[in-house]
């Protein structure tokens, strides 16, 4: 028996990155790792992060949402899930009924969300955290913006030096000519659980195509290759505009579609703007846990 047999869900997407919802709200129920790794080999209910809604915990915010990956493991953020959240508070038959604009709590911070139009939706995804003791790596680089990584016998020299972003998680970004010109497939295992970070990283690999545009593909920790990531496209415009690459607002393009990032000049935060879509909803099977591990 678990708690979560018959528990509805929905299955959602924000630009591909495959989202369930799980409202948690009223309930002590916390999902453990092996169920969501049974939640994950499940094709009705795949995900690369199940975001589960709970009761607030500080006051004048609406919800408190856990993050987990494929693997079981948790993040701080995910900024394309927010979005799904979001909408799934205001506008879900069962889950909706919140006001347009929310303020939802994750391990990594308050994060403002609110409503562009039907289906498009900003979350404010807080500050960077540039500092290498707060991303975290293994050693210390006082500048996070390009970092000397050994990669070892990869036959991938060209990937070296990237800059590093906590975004509520970490990122690693590359600095590529072509995105398609790497098997981020292949290397991307090896890059994220490089003994540099202690927490493993979000891999991505950047190609700028000029002062408001970059071209992204990224791995995901936890997950793997992804259609898109909403905190890594955050990254990526930080780090750039730190390297003076592009400006601090930029449209980020992934595999499934594009996010507007402004990483805003006046208190140093975050936003991130783009689709959100429901796919269909169900209820977890119990012999979906029975058995897992
Ligand atoms: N897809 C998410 C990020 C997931 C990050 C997760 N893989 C981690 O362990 O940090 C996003 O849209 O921001």
């Amino acid at each position: 028996m678990s708690a979560l047999d018959h528990h509805r869900f929905l299955k959602m997407n924000g630009l591909g990155n495959e989202i369930v919802v799980v409202d948690l709200r009223g309930s002590k129920t916390r999902i453990q790792p092996h169920e969501a790794r049974a939640i994950a080999a499940d094709p009705r209910s795949r995900f690369d992060q199940l975001m589960a809604i709970h009761d607030p915990v500080v006051e004048g915010t609406d919800a408190y949402l856990r993050i987990l990956n494929t693997d079981g493991s948790e993040s701080g953020a995910c900024g394309n899930g927010t979005r799904c959240v979001a909408w799934a508070m205001m506008a879900d038959a069962q889950m909706g009924g919140s006001p347009e604009r929310l303020t939802l709590q994750t391990k990594a911070g308050l994060l403002p969300a609110w409503r562009v139009s039907d289906l498009v939706f900003t979350v404010d995804m807080g500050r960077p955290r540039l500092r290498w003791d707060e991303i975290p790596l293994a050693e210390e680089f006082r500048d996070t913006r390009m970092i000397e990584l050994q990669i070892g016998p990869i036959d991938a020299p060209v990937l070296h030096s990237p800059s590093a972003v906590n975004m509520g998680n970490p990122h690693a970004i590359f600095w590529v000519d072509d995105v398609n010109a790497h098997d981020l497939a292949r290397v991307g295992s090896l890059l994220e659980n490089h003994p540099v970070f202690p927490e493993r990283a979000n891999i991505s690999l950047a190609e700028v195509r000029g002062p408001e545009h970059i071209v992204l593909r990224v791995w995901e920790r936890g997950v793997g290759l992804t259609r898109a990531c909403g905190s890594a496209a955050c990254a990526a415009v930080v780090a750039a505009a730190r390297k003076k690459l592009t400006g601090r607002k930029a449209t980020v393009s992934l595999p499934g579609g594009d996010l507007t990032i402004e990483w805003r000049e006046s208190d140093d935060r975050v936003l991130m703007t783009g689709p959100v879509e429901l796919e269909w909803e169900g209820t977890f099977a119990p012999a979906l846990f029975a058995g897992a591990a």
